[in-house]
């Protein structure tokens, strides 16, 4: 569960004196996420998500997420708008934490996701591509090509008690993507988390996208393929074609990819695929056992891996060329 840090009511409401948010009337704990931790508050006025940034996130990035979801609630996408203080600031301090107040947002995320709502996932991705579109700020992305060499070398020592072997695929795996990597791609803003716990549906509508503390500028087409390993893989490892298409074809009914991006789509996915197998392999050989957090196989990707890099064109992702 995620909540890392505790908060004090009598600390709270003084928070909250800093915010038009009305009076408080209750608050809980919220079990879902890993890397923050967040409340559910009810007020006299709209019910709030108050959310505390523990270590991994860098103080320094949060202006540029806040502002990211003030600029693309904006223009018209449905994500969480942070609450400003009556000074203006986006961001306080709770409990020894960085702190905002964000607004909720309905819906649930979907367990069982359908290629229908592949279909919406791909549209809103696109959706939030354009959105995203003269933001000022920048960030890096630092799970990207460069950071995943130093991730690998904190975990190398010990990835055979995963599977046995792996160190050798890996590095190779490294050195290829090193040689392989797109240069050239249309880049943006790009969230770099949207798995099916980051999207909420109202029903089979998508209601809206939440958790943008991963989002940086990198290539779009990245984004996409984060999509594709997230979304259109099933529980026993296999490529679902039919999630594959829906989701490509959401996407390009709102922003079409190019030939180029097509072409390195199986690149990128064999790149995505590493990058949440290794920062799953860190945490799985770094969190103590009896951690309230739940663990993530990276084994699921170093499969997911295993099949981008046995594919031969694009088409097999579920693209009509
Ligand atoms: N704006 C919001 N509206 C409604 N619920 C929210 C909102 N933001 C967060 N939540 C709830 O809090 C949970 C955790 O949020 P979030 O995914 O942002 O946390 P996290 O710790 O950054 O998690 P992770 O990076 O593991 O996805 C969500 O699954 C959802 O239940
Ligand atoms: N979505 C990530 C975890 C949080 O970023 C994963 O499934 O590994």
């Amino acid at each position: 569960m995620a909540v890392y840090t505790d908060i004090a009511e009598d600390d709270l409401k003084w928070f909250l004196t800093e915010y038009d948010a009305g009076t408080l009337l209750s608050y809980k704990g919220i079990a879902e996420g890993v890397e923050n931790s967040n409340f559910l508050l009810h007020t006299s006025k709209d019910p709030l998500i108050l959310t505390l940034y523990e270590k991994r996130v860098e103080k320094s990035d949060l202006p540029f997420f806040l502002g990211l979801m003030q600029h693309l609630s904006a223009r018209g996408l449905s994500c969480p708008l942070p609450l400003p203080r009556r000074d203006g600031a986006l961001l306080g301090s709770l409990s020894g934490r960085p702190a905002a107040l964000i607004s909720f947002l309905e819906g649930m995320w979907l367990r069982k996701p359908e290629a229908k709502h592949c279909r919406e996932v791909g549209r809103a991705l696109a959706e939030m591509h354009v959105a995203g579109d003269g933001f000022e700020l920048k960030r890096a992305n630092a799970l990207s090509i460069d950071g995943w060499r130093g991730l690998w070398e904190k975990s190398e020592a010990r990835a055979g008690e995963v599977e046995p072997g792996l160190q050798n695929e890996i590095r190779s795996e490294l050195d290829f993507l090193s040689a392989a990597w797109p240069s050239g791609l249309p880049a943006g803003v790009i969230h770099a988390d949207l798995f099916p716990d980051n999207v909420f549906f109202l029903g089979d509508q998508l209601s809206g996208l939440i958790d943008f503390y991963f989002a940086c500028n990198d290539l779009l087409a990245y984004d996409v393929s984060i999509c594709l390993n997230a979304w259109c893989f099933e529980k026993d490892g296999a490529y679902n074609i039919t999630k594959g298409t829906a989701m490509l074809e959401g996407y390009q009914s709102v922003r079409p990819l190019s030939d180029a991006e097509i072409a390195a789509l199986p690149v990128l996915s064999r790149g995505s695929a590493l990058r949440f197998f290794l920062t799953r392999l860190y945490d799985w050989l770094t969190t103590p056992e009896g951690a309230m957090v739940t663990k993530k196989d990276p084994l699921e990707y170093l499969r997911k891996l295993r099949f981008h890099r046995q594919i031969k064109t694009p088409a097999e992702y579920g693209l009509s060329l």
